[in-house]
């Protein structure tokens, strides 16, 4: 009966343990101890182990800045444990001079603790300055490197990834960072410092009173220690939480309009409450568990003072103690203990922070684009370098091309067409048939799982992606502008470009005439995604860039939808002319602006079903006959 009911009550305990946040697990396996910490939600660090290893990570980002770092931060904060230790000798002679009227052991206490300040404060201000700049230099590094990262991820990538999550990892996780490096290393190097020196000295004027107040110090850790693992749990929380408040705020940013137009503004308000709600919970919920540990760490260090004090008495009343060394043993004492019980605030803190290292150690270690597009599987491509007849002939070439973004649907199956210089082909199919999937392997963002690609006789495989993309210029419904002048939203389209070939692109985009008007010409600025500018002017700009660029293929979609009459027959004179001498491929809905000339590609189901001139298509029984019909009624 008393064995169940201790096996009950230890199931208690393991089930409490279990129900918190956190739940640390000892495990013995292969003579390996490791302590594994696991949380709720996700990227949380799985292990002991993993920190030493985020930590490792940090030291590597230090890189050739890393000697520099430690010296300035080490240095700093031996000059910063010094004082109080040159403090408690210092007590020790005017407590002595005191007790026996010795002005010399004043002056000497005096002077020497006068030339400690100073020296600290010179010596502190420089090493800090050393430390700081490291850790700038490092920070900048970084930033540098994530964001070059971001610059070469594939699509895919972003396909999957919220860019506010991206926006988070570069930001918040940024910042966290910054702070181990900062503050965290510090905290940790001074505690250290200190409690050495401390604890050297103590053992050096008394062994068995300094013993008494290490075991009091010790426990006062321990205890703190438990109150701090739910901190981090909640740290963690909070940081996933305000990740998903930032993906939330750039969704609303960037569909500030469609949230308009539909009404959606209570909505909105209403999941940002919520999120708020649940972001300010958990603040809460830090803010009890923090109050409870600074309620502990306060009481624990009035009871190791009030210990010492008492101990102390007694043992200067027994003759055992000097009372200036009573006071010097106070003195550590006191700053011992709040460092140290600073200290699990600061490891708590820190191993939140780490969780940072890992979400940017995450994102670093995505693999970046290729230089080139491998095939998928080299065994199905043994003759990649042989190019067909027509293909050697076309500007562009698609041979068997196949593709699916997951492995449940095919996009496309198959594809066989070619199209030769100065031709026009035009993308036409039901929504969701491919015709975007089939732009985006054109341009290299995503690798066939079949077939070959060709321009202009060479192989997708063998040309690199940098070289493949300088061929082609692509047009989109919405097209993308920089925030910046005009001038630099044009000349982007070519590398050092000349102030005449901008201004000659903008005269065959027939742009350059409004951009006289503009009250700073060619340097006024376009705003945020060109929204100083009309949807006719920013297609306008953009097909200057196209002009500027050159480029043998011409990718269009949609890219005269969005525009009014007026504005659609200026930038269809703009195509027309860009068109000139090149391949195009244009995807469109509109089937009433075809030309008799245009060879009309029919995708359905990622197939393509029928291809021939309009009058060739209208000959027979076919499904763009139906796209016609269909198109007819909906006008
Ligand atoms: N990034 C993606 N990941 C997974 N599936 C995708 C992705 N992009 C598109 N698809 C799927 O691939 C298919 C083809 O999509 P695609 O965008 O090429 O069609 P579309 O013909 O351009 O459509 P629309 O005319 O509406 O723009 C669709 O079934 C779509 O759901």
């Amino acid at each position: 009966m008393l064995i169940k009911l201790l096996s009950w009550k230890k199931e208690i305990w393991f089930s409490r343990v279990r129900m918190s946040s956190f739940w640390w697990k000892m495990d013995y396996t292969e003579s390996t101890f490791t302590i594994r910490c696991q949380r709720r939600g996700n990227c949380m660090l799985s292990s002991l182990r993993d920190s030493f290893r985020h930590i490792h990570q940090l030291l590597q980002f230090l890189a050739s800045v890393r000697k520099t770092y430690f010296v300035g931060l080490i240095l700093f904060c031996a000059s910063e444990s010094a004082l109080p230790i040159v403090a408690a000798f210092v007590y020790i002679d005017i407590f002595n001079a005191a007790a026996t009227s010795d002005m010399s052991l004043f002056w000497r206490g005096t002077i020497s603790f006068l030339v400690a300040l100073v020296s600290v404060m010179v010596i502190s201000t420089i090493c800090k300055y050393i430390y700081i700049m490291c850790v700038k230099k490092t920070m900048a590094s970084i930033r540098r490197v994530v964001t070059d990262k971001v610059s070469v991820l594939p699509c895919s990538y972003y396909d999957r990834t919220h860019s506010g999550d991206i926006l988070s990892r570069m930001t918040n996780d940024l910042n966290n960072i910054e702070a181990v490096y900062s503050w965290h290393f510090r905290s940790i190097i001074q505690t250290l410092l200190y409690s050495l020196a401390s604890i050297s000295i103590m053992l050096f004027l008394h062994w068995q009173f300094a013993l008494f107040l290490l075991g009091m110090c010790l426990f006062s850790t321990f205890i703190i220690m438990r109150f701090s693992q739910p901190i981090q749990a909640i740290a963690s929380a909070i940081q996933t939480q305000l990740g998903q408040i930032t993906e939330r705020a750039v969704d609303m940013l960037a569909g500030v309009k469609v949230i308009k137009m539909f009404q959606l503004e209570e909505k909105v308000k209403k999941v940002s409450e919520e999120q708020n709600s649940n972001l300010s919970k958990e603040g809460i919920r830090f803010g009890v568990k923090n109050g409870q540990l600074e309620s502990w760490s306060y009481f624990l260090n009035f009871m190791n003072y009030s210990g010492v004090i008492a101990v102390g008495v007694f043992l200067v009343l027994n003759g055992q103690l000097g009372l200036g060394i009573l006071i010097a043993f106070a003195q550590l004492q006191w700053n011992m203990s709040q460092s140290i019980l600073q200290l699990g605030n600061t490891v708590v803190n820190m191993m939140s922070s780490l969780v940072s290292v890992h979400r940017v150690k995450e994102l670093l270690d995505e693999p970046a684009e290729p230089k080139q597009i491998l095939p998928r599987e080299a065994i199905m491509y043994p003759n990649v370098g042989v190019i067909h007849d027509h293909a050697a002939s076309a500007a562009i070439c698609f041979s068997d091309v196949s593709f699916s973004y997951t492995s449940k649907a095919t996009a496309l199956h198959r594809l066989n067409f070619s199209i030769s210089k100065g031709q026009k082909a035009v993308l036409v199919g039901p929504s969701g048939s491919g015709k975007s999937t089939l732009f985006k392997l054109l341009q290299g963002f995503y690798a066939p799982n079949e077939g070959h690609i060709y321009m202009d006789g060479k192989s997708i495989y063998e040309t690199p992606l940098e070289q493949w993309r300088q061929s082609i210029s692509y047009l989109s419904q919405e097209p993308w502008l920089f925030s910046g002048t005009v001038y630099e939203n044009i000349a982007c389209g070519k590398r050092d470009a000349t102030e005449d070939e901008v201004i000659q692109a903008a005269k065959l985009a027939n742009i350059h005439d409004f951009i006289m008007t503009l009250q700073d010409g060619y340097q006024s600025q376009v705003g945020e995604k060109g929204r100083l500018l009309s949807g006719g002017q920013r297609q306008r700009i953009a097909i200057s860039r196209a002009f500027l660029k050159d480029a043998p293929v011409l990718l269009l979609d949609e890219a005269t939808s969005a525009l009014d009459a007026e504005s659609e027959i200026q930038v269809r004179q703009s195509l027309e002319l860009l068109m000139k001498d090149r391949a195009t491929i244009l995807i469109t809905h509109r089937l009433s602006v075809l030309s008799e000339k245009d060879i009309i590609m029919v995708l359905r189901n990622g197939r393509i079903s029928e291809i021939g001139t309009h009058q060739e298509l209208m000959n027979g029984e076919n499904f763009y006959k139906e796209l016609i019909a269909s198109s007819r009624a909906a006008v």
